[in-house]
């Protein structure tokens, strides 16, 4: 499937910074927008309905999935999780880039139906460090941290997978890599473009 604008996929194990650097990249960047997905699982402190998550029941959840409105879903963690059609379908008619922050079983699943999206993975720099930014961010009981510690094993074991991969130790430095990502697929875009167009005429450009 061909859309007019970018779609980059964000995938990490719980904890390993993807929310705080995918927030980061689109206070700096106008043109990145978010998807934002269903799920199942509970709100946290400060989470609000249709901002992070559309939370929804888990009938709600399968009554979307009857009807055939997620581009992609998947289980993690013990809950349910999509990306609607309707969240990113507009803003990528409409040329926008999208960012979808999900798991990796998501993010092959969307490889398959745009080959030309991003895949990204979020790498914490250890395994002490993961754990320790799950306790610190608090939002999690100590099980649910120990349920998301136990599948980030697996998680990663997919990184490979990915087109690209980026180790999250220094935020700053992190977030200048996924900048350079999402600059460097504008380029190779525009690239694209102009091989299978007349983009020279529609720039002026002899
Ligand atoms: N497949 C899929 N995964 C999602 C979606 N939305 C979120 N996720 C993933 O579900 C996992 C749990 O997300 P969340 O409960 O917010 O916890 P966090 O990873 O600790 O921020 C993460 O790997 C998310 O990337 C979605 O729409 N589809
Ligand atoms: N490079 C980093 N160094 C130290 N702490 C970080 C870094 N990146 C993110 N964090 C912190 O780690 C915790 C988990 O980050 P978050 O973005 O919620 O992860 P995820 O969305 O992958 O679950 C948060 O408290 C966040 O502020």
């Amino acid at each position: 499937m061909q859309y007019p604008g970018n779609l980059f996929v964000v995938a990490a194990p719980s904890g390993a910074g993807k929310s705080s650097l995918v927030k980061a990249l689109m206070e700096l960047d106008q043109r990145v927008s978010p998807s934002i997905s269903h799920t199942t699982r509970a709100p946290r402190g400060q989470e609000v309905h249709g901002r992070e998550y559309y939370f929804v029941s888990r009938e709600t959840f399968d009554q979307m999935v009857a009807q055939d409105a997620f581009l992609e879903w998947a289980h993690v963690h013990g809950n349910r999780y999509g990306t609607s059609k309707h969240a990113i379908e507009q803003r990528m008619a409409q040329g926008a880039d999208v960012v979808l922050e999900i798991d990796f079983q998501g993010a092959i699943q969307v490889k398959r139906i745009f080959p030309n999206a991003v895949l990204i993975f979020i790498l914490p720099p250890s395994w002490e460090e993961l754990r320790s930014r799950l306790e610190r961010r608090a939002e999690d009981s100590a099980d649910v941290i120990e349920v998301r510690l136990k599948n980030a094993a697996q998680e990663m074991a997919h990184a490979k997978e990915f087109d690209f991969v980026i180790i999250n130790e220094l935020f700053e430095r992190a977030l200048f890599d996924l900048k350079a990502i999402v600059h460097a697929q504008r380029l190779r875009f525009t690239a694209q473009r102009i091989a299978r167009s007349d983009t020279f005429q529609a720039l002026n450009i002899s």
